[in-house]
């Protein structure tokens, strides 16, 4: 791998209850890589972003983020982290059904104390540059499924972060629409240097990626790409 390692997870185990879904789980994201994490339902991905994100604690291991421990951070400096630095994405949008599509985006920029015209101009700018732009005053529900993950992908990268985490993020979209949000989550993220950690078990989804890793059983295994 090349680049500095921006974030870095070291053998992490998560349990529920009985369930073990994480068991030695590693990786190693550079600045502006993307990365794919691919592997079989329940094979532990989604835990694995989740603790890479400072959602969910692991129980153990160690979680790196630009020096900073995450496992050991307090809840508050995990939030006030995942605002600022932080974007996610997830399959079904999850944007806010009651604001407008604008208002979406401009939601984390108001979040870290931004006034709401230089919010709604920045959250303008990135409709635009997800060719969204257009849907602005409309609401989430009076959108296709393909625009939503495009607003979500706005809202996702308005505030500029380093790192943006994406759980199947086309799983929702047919193939077209799975194709155009992920050509433009990724060519943006590269433009403005974001990593992005992308959870997905399709290939064709990966394929947008720099490196692959496969999770099993909770373990991670390294699939270097062959360029
Ligand atoms: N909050 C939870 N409570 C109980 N069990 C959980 C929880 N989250 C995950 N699990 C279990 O942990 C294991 C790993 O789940 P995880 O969602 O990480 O897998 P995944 O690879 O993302 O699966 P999928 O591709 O189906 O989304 C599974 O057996 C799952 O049932």
């Amino acid at each position: 791998m090349t680049g500095t390692p921006l974030l870095v997870g070291k053998d992490l185990h998560k349990a529920f209850g009985a369930t073990q879904a994480l068991d030695g789980a590693a990786l190693s994201v550079s600045a502006g890589e993307v990365l794919a994490i691919m592997g079989s339902s329940g094979s532990g991905k989604s835990t694995l972003l989740h603790c890479l994100a400072g959602i969910v604690r692991p129980d153990s291991g160690s979680i790196s983020y630009r020096g900073a421990d995450l496992v050991a951070m307090n809840d508050r400096g995990r939030s006030a982290l995942r605002r600022t630095d932080f974007g996610f994405v997830f399959q079904f949008g999850q944007l806010v059904p009651e604001l407008s599509c604008l208002e979406n985006v401009a939601l984390p920029l108001r979040l870290t104390g931004a006034r709401r015209k230089q919010a709604e101009a920045k959250a303008t700018e990135w409709l635009a540059r997800l060719e969204v732009d257009a849907l602005a005053k409309r609401r989430p529900g009076d959108v296709s499924g393909g625009q939503a993950q495009r607003v979500a992908v706005a809202r996702a990268l308005v505030t500029g972060p380093k790192v943006v985490f994406a759980d199947e993020p086309t799983g929702a979209l047919d193939s077209l629409n799975g194709e155009k949000v992920m050509r433009m989550l990724t060519e943006a993220a590269r433009e403005t240097h974001a990593a992005v950690v992308l959870v997905t078990h399709e290939p064709r989804v990966a394929a947008y990626s720099d490196r692959e890793i496969t999770v099993r059983d909770g373990r991670t295994v390294d699939r270097e790409l062959v360029a």
